[in-house]
């Protein structure tokens, strides 16, 4: 039997999210995410992208609700199955979150290493990134050596040479120049060519039309605006 939440990567029922003891952050969030799709997340500053970001990389639990990653609940998974979870699942910040006293090469290698890949299989991969990125000249340099456009790209190049299912970025170009920012676009574009779902968080609406194929989900005040049913599911088929 199909379930209802085939081909969906994502999908939140009815979740709401509350610091403390004060009003919800988020509310009745119901909507899900398609594999394979490539969405944008707009708001106001405090509207919620952040917070809505981290219940998705499970760095947050919801006060309420049930949200299904690759199908299953996440919010009762027991913890020792949440590492694998976190694996398929990249990551991307604004501020970036290198380490600072490793190499460009060492910071991409970090989640081979941190996984236990054997050292014979990380050069080739790593190298591979660095080419993809065009960062191959840089491998050496540590992170505070490199400008902003250049630690954005290593930052990408670490959250995806695990092979994510879905990359999850907060406002990756907030950093760096316009022109870098259509750079990094093009990297997100690319990736998500190759079959990964990529929900990128931005107050810049001129990267929207960047990308003809994405999907505009707007947050606001904690309640997603769906003008257009888009993020309902059951995905629309054909
Ligand atoms: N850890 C926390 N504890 C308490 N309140 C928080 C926490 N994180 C976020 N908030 C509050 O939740 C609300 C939403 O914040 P969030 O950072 O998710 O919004 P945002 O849309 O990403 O904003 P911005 O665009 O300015 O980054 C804000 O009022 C913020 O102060």
């Amino acid at each position: 039997m199909v379930s209802a939440d085939a081909g969906n990567i994502v999908q939140f029922d009815n979740v709401g999210l509350r610091y403390g003891s004060g009003v919800e952050t988020l509310s009745d969030l119901n909507f899900s995410l398609a594999a394979g799709a490539f969405y944008f997340l707009t708001g106001p500053s405090g509207a919620g992208k952040s917070s809505l970001l981290r219940l998705i990389y499970l760095a947050q639990r919801p006060s309420r609700g049930v949200i299904r990653m690759f199908g299953e609940d996440v919010v009762t998974l027991p913890r020792q199955r949440m590492p694998g979870f976190r694996r398929r699942i990249g990551v991307v910040f604004q501020d970036f979150r290198l380490v600072p006293h490793l190499s460009a090469y060492e910071n991409i290698a970090l989640p081979l290493r941190v996984n236990g890949v054997a050292e014979a299989d990380i050069d080739q991969p790593v190298r591979e990134m660095l080419e993809w990125v065009g960062l191959s000249g840089r491998a050496n340099a540590k992170p505070p050596t490199l400008s902003g456009g250049e630690q954005q790209r290593v930052a990408i190049a670490r959250a995806v040479i695990g092979r994510p299912e879905i990359l999850v970025a907060d406002e990756p170009t907030g950093n760096v120049d316009p022109e870098m920012a259509e750079r990094l676009l093009y990297l997100f574009e690319a990736l998500n060519k190759l079959g990964t779902t990529i929900l990128v968080a931005t107050h810049d609406l001129h990267l929207v039309p960047r990308v003809p194929s994405a999907q505009l989900m707007r947050l606001d005040k904690g309640h997603i605006a769906d003008p257009t049913g888009m993020l309902r599911y059951p995905p629309r088929r054909g």
